[in-house]
C-alpha cells in the first residue's frame, strides 16, 4: 500500500466578487497524493488548479474542507504554527520573470529560504546556495547575477534550486514550464526528474498540457469547473478512458502517427464553460456531456472507484461504460453537441 503523503478532504474554496456573487473555484475535491510520485493535474484555464495547489500548500486558507500532510491537519494552521510543515512543501511558479525580483542578485534569491528560516549564514549559505545552482545545472560563478542575466529556462533553475534549499519533500509545480520554449521545457522537466530520484521528492505537476503531464506523472487528476473529473493511473486515463470531458482533451491532443489521426474520433464539446460564479447543479460538466442524461442535472453519476473496489485509485463518471451511444434519456438539447 503507497504511503499517503498529503490528502486533500473535501476541499472548498470560494472567493468573493465586487458583488453578491461567489468564485467556486474548488468545489469540493478529495484526493491522495503519495510519496514518490507525480501526480498530474491538468484542466482548461480557469478550472481551479492554482487555487487548488495553493490549498494543498496552505498559502490559502480552504472555505471548507480539510488538507493533512504526513497525518498533519494543515488548513486550519496559524502562519506560526505552519512554519516547520513550511519547510516540506514547496511551490514552484509558472512565471520565471514575474517571480524573481529583477533587483536581487540571484544568490541572495536562492538563499531566501535559508534567511526566512534562520539557516546558515555569510560563507556557509553561500556555500550552500552555490551548492543549490550546481545541483540544477546553474554556474555556482553566476551568484553576483541579476535575474535579467539568465535565460527563460535558467531562470526556472533558479525557482527550482530556491524551492529546493530546505529539502522538502513535496513540490507542486504550477505550470512551472508553460511560459518557456519547448526545447527548453524539455530540459526542466528532465531536471526534475532527475531530482525527483536524487532527492526522494514527490511532485504534484500542474498544467494545462495534457502531453506534457502524460510525461511527467504516474497519476493523473483531470479537473473541470472547480472539480475532478476523473482520476486516474497514467496508461489507464490514455487507454482506458472514462470520463466524456477526458475524452473530449484527449482527441484534441496532436498525434504523430498521421494514420492514428485518421482514425480518431474528435470530439468537439458544444457550448462554452460555465460561470465560476454559477457552476451548473448536479455533474459540473452535464451542460456541454455528449453522454448527459436527465438526472446528470440533478446528482453527480456514480464513480467508478465506488462500483470496482478493485481499482480504488479511480474516479470517473461511468456513463461512458454503462450508457454506450444510448442518449434516449439525455437532456433534449444536448443531443445536439
Ligand atoms: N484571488 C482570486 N480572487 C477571485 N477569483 C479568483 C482568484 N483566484 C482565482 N480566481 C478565480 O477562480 C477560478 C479558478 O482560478 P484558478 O487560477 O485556480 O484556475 P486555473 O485552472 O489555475 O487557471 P489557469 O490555468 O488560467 O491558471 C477562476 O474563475 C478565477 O477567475
Amino acid at each position: 500500500m503507497s504511503e499517503v503523503l498529503l490528502k486533500v478532504d473535501n476541499v472548498y474554496k470560494e472567493f468573493p466578487t465586487h458583488g453578491k456573487e461567489v468564485v467556486h473555484a474548488v468545489d469540493g475535491v478529495s484526493l491522495e497524493v503519495f510519496k514518490g510520485e507525480t501526480l498530474g493535474l491538468v484542466g482548461e484555464t480557469g478550472c481551479g488548479k492554482s487555487s487548488l495547489a495553493r490549498c494543498m500548500a496552505h498559502l490559502y486558507d480552504v472555505t471548507s474542507g480539510s488538507v493533512s500532510f504526513e497525518g498533519t491537519e494543515i488548513s486550519t494552521l496559524s502562519r506560526r504554527a505552519m512554519r516547520p510543515i513550511r519547510r516540506e512543501i514547496q511551490v514552484i511558479f509558472q512565471d520565471p520573470y514575474g517571480s524573481l525580483n529583477p533587483r536581487r542578485r540571484v544568490g541572495s534569491i536562492i538563499g531566501d529560504p535559508f534567511a526566512i528560516h534562520g539557516i546558515a549564514f555569510g560563507n556557509e549559505r553561500k556555500k550552500k546556495v552555490q551548492e543549490l545552482m550546481e545541483l540544477v545545472g546553474l554556474n555556482p560563478e553566476h551568484y553576483n547575477r541579476f535575474p535579467a542575466e539568465f535565460s527563460g529556462g535558467q531562470r526556472q533553475r533558479i525557482g527550482v534550486a530556491r524551492a529546493l534549499a530546505l529539502r522538502p519533500k513535496l513540490i507542486i509545480c504550477d505550470e512551472p514550464v508553460s511560459a518557456l520554449d519547448v526545447s527548453i521545457q524539455a530540459q526542466i522537466i528532465n531536471l526534475l526528474a532527475d531530482l525527483q530520484r536524487e532527492l526522494d521528492l514527490t511532485y504534484v505537476f500542474i498544467s494545462h498540457d495534457l502531453s506534457v503531464v502524460r510525461h511527467v506523472s504516474n497519476r493523473i487528476a483531470v479537473m473541470y469547473l472547480g472539480r475532478i473529473a476523473e482520476l486516474a493511473p497514467t496508461d489507464e486515463l490514455f487507454g482506458q478512458t472514462r470520463h466524456p470531458y477526458t475524452r473530449a482533451l484527449l482527441s484534441a491532443l496532436p498525434v504523430a502517427d498521421p494514420d492514428t489521426a485518421d482514425s480518431r474520433e474528435q470530439i468537439i464539446l458544444g457550448g462554452d464553460i460555465p460561470a465560476a460564479t454559477n457552476p451548473p447543479e448536479g455533474c459540473r460538466f452535464h451542460t456541454r456531456c455528449p453522454k448527459a442524461r436527465a438526472d446528470c442535472a440533478i446528482t453527480e453519476p456514480p464513480l467508478a472507484a465506488v462500483l470496482d473496489d478493485t481499482d480504488d485509485h479511480r474516479t470517473a463518471c461511468l456513463h461512458p461504460l454503462t450508457l454506450g451511444e444510448d442518449l434516449s434519456t439525455a437532456v433534449p438539447d444536448l443531443k445536439a453537441s
